[in-house]
């Protein structure tokens, strides 16, 4: 028996349509199902706790990273599968699997049933499937999740465009400062920084690559930092970012670990899949294996 969580709000409606698609498609195959509706924020967890409860084998989130987020987060350590119907503005921890925003083509992956383990970030208390992002991109979370335009986008499939929007804005006032890593007991300074991410999959924000190298079921957290006192040479990397060839900058910094402790001068707001959870000092861990995907 297969327990869909959907989120119909997802992607400003689209969960909505995508949803109808789906269940045309399990009535059509005649595949056993249950279904339940987020009315609010954290439902997704609180409906995944009660699948677990019931007969369900498999559960299936159809939402974007949000609600994708608070399923996986429920299912750790649980041996019951996630699948993912992408119907978010975002999408990017289903782009990391390499699910596409097509629906029946995530339908006919799930159904495939080919069980993947992989590892999850644990930010603070909270769980992560993506990159956990330290500074700037908090604030472009924060922006972003905030603006009115994001509703606008989502109507004309352009979800991903409000992201950019959101970091040409945040780029205009943000002051970089000095930051301490702690990796796996070893202590770096860093001046000047914009930001740190803490990577699971290489991508986020809508398919930026920041961490291209990170690998979802390597035990490794990948590191990225940014730091300069003059923004534009930072600026002049962003496009390099976005595909994923800003590895060799003086600027920029990669590194690996398992443990990552972050403080920073002044506090730096903290995001987690795009969702705004807290602010520094932080402290981000790789929890191997502990999330089965399809
Ligand atoms: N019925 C609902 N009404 C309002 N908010 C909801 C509802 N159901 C879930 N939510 C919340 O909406 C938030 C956003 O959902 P989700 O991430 O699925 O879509 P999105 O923001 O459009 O996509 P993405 O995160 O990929 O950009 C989630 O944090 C979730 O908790």
């Amino acid at each position: 028996m297969y327990g869909f969580i959907v989120n119909k709000t997802a992607g400003s409606g689209k969960g909505h349509n995508i949803w109808k698609k789906t269940e045309k498609e399990l009535k059509r195959k005649k595949v056993p199902y249950i279904v339940a509706f987020t009315k609010e924020p954290n439902d997704a967890g609180r409906l995944t706790d009660d699948l677990l409860n019931s007969s369900v084998k498999i559960v299936v989130a159809v939402g974007g990273d949000g609600t994708v987020n608070e399923a996986a987060a429920a299912l750790v350590h649980k041996g019951i599968p996630l699948g993912i119907i992408p119907a978010g503005s975002g999408n990017d921890f289903a782009r990391s699997l390499g699910i596409t925003g097509n629906t029946q083509q995530a339908l006919f992956r799930i159904f495939k049933n080919n069980p993947k383990k992989i590892d999850v970030l644990q930010t603070g208390d909270r769980c992560g499937l993506t990159v956990t992002g330290i500074g700037f991109d908090g604030k472009v979370a924060e922006t972003a999740n905030e603006s009115p335009y994001k509703k606008w986008f989502n109507m004309f499939g352009l979800g991903r465009l409000s992201y950019t929007v959101s970091v040409l804005q945040v780029l205009k006032s943000f002051k970089p400062v000095n930051v301490t890593l702690t990796i796996d007991g070893r202590q770096r300074v860093f001046t000047d920084v914009w930001l740190t991410a803490v990577a699971n999959a290489p991508n986020y924000g809508g398919n930026i690559l920041i961490c291209p190298e990170a690998v979802n079921n390597d035990g490794c957290l990948d590191i990225c930092v940014l730091h300069g006192r003059n923004k534009w040479p930072l600026i002049r990397q962003i496009p390099k970012i976005y595909r994923g060839k800003h590895t060799s900058n003086e600027n920029i910094s990669f590194f690996r670990g398992t443990n990552v402790d972050v403080h920073s001068v002044i506090p730096f707001l903290v995001q987690s899949d795009g969702e705004l959870i807290g602010e520094t000092p932080v402290r981000v861990q790789i929890i191997k294996e502990a999330l089965t995907v399809l």
